[in-house]
């Protein structure tokens, strides 16, 4: 019998976690950590998954610094924001929401973020060491780390499983593989041009959904899956 993990219910234990370290955070030190946010252009998307990660900040007692930039803004003024923040004690992540306009060149913005400010994990220096055995990033990209998280805080061990990760985008695909290769699964990457995907995923002990198109996989696991949000695991 499928069973149904409550993403809801785990995110709202890591929050409750992450508060509490936040409270030990100032009472220790008299500092709370400061998340600068940035966001470059008018996109609807954008804006309400910026709006949702400021309003965390501000219900964990996190510092949020806002900083809106106009569509037209230039690459060196992206960077220049980039560099001040990176130069402000206070701000201990920085986050560029992407994608950036298509006049800026993401993959230049992103290597300008201090490496250890660089709380999305992007940085080519972060993912490089997320593709390496034996290091260790500083951080994790947050989307593929919550399908980890998941699996773990319901009891899924993923060593030595099958797992397929649809999709290879720089944000949830490719350092989905990779991380489920550091928890040592056997990991294939099903893309555009793989044939025949549904035999792959069928093989699967785990599926991490990671396609542009919604319900790509749903209808092609039967009720022996478990599932929450992008990630399915075989529970039969
Ligand atoms: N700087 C960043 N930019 C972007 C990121 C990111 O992690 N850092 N990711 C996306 C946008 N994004 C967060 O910012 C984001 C978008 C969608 C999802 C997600 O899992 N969506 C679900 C649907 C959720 C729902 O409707 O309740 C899904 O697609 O299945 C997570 C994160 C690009 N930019």
């Amino acid at each position: 019998m499928a069973t149904v993990i409550d993403g809801k219910a785990v995110a709202n234990t890591i929050r409750s976690e992450i508060a509490d370290e936040v409270r030990l955070l100032s009472q220790k030190y008299g500092k709370v950590p400061g998340l600068a946010v940035v966001i470059v252009g008018n996109r609807k998307d954008s804006q309400s998954y910026v709006g949702m990660k400021r309003k965390a900040c501000a219900e964990l007692g996190i510092k949020s610094f806002d900083i809106d930039l106009p569509e037209q803004a230039s690459e060196a003024e992206v960077i220049k924001q980039v560099h001040e923040l990176n130069a402000n004690p206070d701000v201990h992540g920085i986050l560029v929401q992407l994608p950036l306009p298509k006049h800026i060149n993401e993959d230049k913005v992103l290597t300008e973020i201090s490496l250890e400010k660089d709380v999305d994990g992007f940085h080519p220096l972060n993912i490089g060491k997320l593709a390496m055995k034996g290091r260790d990033p500083l951080f994790l990209p947050c989307t593929p780390k919550a399908c980890i998280e998941l699996l773990s805080r319901s009891g899924v061990s993923i060593k030595g499983k099958k797992a397929v990760v649809v999709g290879r985008s720089n944000i949830v695909g490719l350092p989905a593989s990779l991380l489920l290769l550091k928890e040592d699964a056997t990991v294939t990457i099903v893309h555009s041009h793989t044939s025949q995907p549904e035999s792959i995923i069928r093989e699967a002990d785990i599926v991490i959904a990671a396609a542009r198109q919604p319900m790509m996989i749903k209808g092609k696991l039967d009720q022996t899956w478990s599932c929450s949000h992008r990630c399915w695991h075989k529970c039969c």
